[in-house]
């Protein structure tokens, strides 16, 4: 617990330990995914009679719940540590011990400060050491740490965070590229520009490595 947040780590653990800045009630544990729909629910029908809605509408109707089973089931998923994606690791058998580089990843997140969609590209990229991963598991793990309300920054430490931990190297680079709903549809409506954050560690940190992983690109 700090500063009245719990700080969830759901790399480890199925349930909840420490490291990641990710500010969650404590009593979230104790609902179960029925009784957070159901919530979610009945706060989300307020939020559109606040708006003015009928929700006697035959569209309209069955929204709340809508809304609600897709925030916790679908794109919040990733906040429910029991969601966390089973990673089979492999001997490294083929002595493999170039780059492997799983590129254009997509990537579906929400704006943390206005729930809008984050939309874009990752890329990964990891160097071997005894072990290796399924291809798919990499998009795994971008999928469950986007599912979630994020900052891209936070996005994009997790994830190498996380791979790092999995395949038990610090070689591995994440490169996330997104369009910000809440900067393109909103605000300053600027749907040109996008986002650009990177991790870099072990030897990644290299010039060599990095420009081998960047002309890849
Ligand atoms: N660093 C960072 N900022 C983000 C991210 N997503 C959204 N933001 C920014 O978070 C800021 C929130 O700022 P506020 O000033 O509180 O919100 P706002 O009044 O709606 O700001 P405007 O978007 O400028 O209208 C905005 O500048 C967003 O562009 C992100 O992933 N990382
Ligand atoms: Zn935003």
């Amino acid at each position: 617990m700090i500063n009245g947040k719990l700080t969830v780590d759901v790399m480890d653990d199925k349930r909840a330990s420490t490291c990641f800045d990710i500010a969650i009630h404590d009593d979230v544990f104790e609902l179960t995914k029925e009784e957070k729909i159901r919530r979610i629910s009945l706060h989300f029908k307020q939020i559109m009679l606040a708006l003015g809605l009928n929700l006697h509408d035959d569209s309209l109707r069955d929204t709340p719940n809508r809304v609600a089973r897709m925030y916790v089931e679908e794109i919040f998923s990733g906040l429910d540590p029991l969601n966390k994606p089973d990673i089979t690791l492999f001997n490294n058998n083929y002595r493999y011990n170039g780059m492997l580089i799983e590129k254009n990843i997509s990537l579906y997140s929400y704006c943390e400060h206005h729930f809008v969609p984050i939309a874009g590209k990752a890329h990964v990229a990891y160097i071997p050491n005894g072990k290796v991963i399924g291809l798919s598991k990499i998009n795994r793990v971008v999928q469950y740490y986007s599912k979630r309300p994020q900052v891209q920054e936070r996005l994009t430490r997790q994830i190498g965070d996380a791979l790092k931990d999995i395949l038990g190297t610090e070689d591995v680079a994440v490169m996330i590229d997104a369009i910000h709903y809440c900067v393109a549809s909103r605000g300053i409506e600027d749907t040109n520009s996008s986002t650009i954050t990177t991790h870099y560690s072990g030897k990644f940190l290299n010039s060599d490595e990095r420009r081998e992983f960047l002309s890849m690109l």
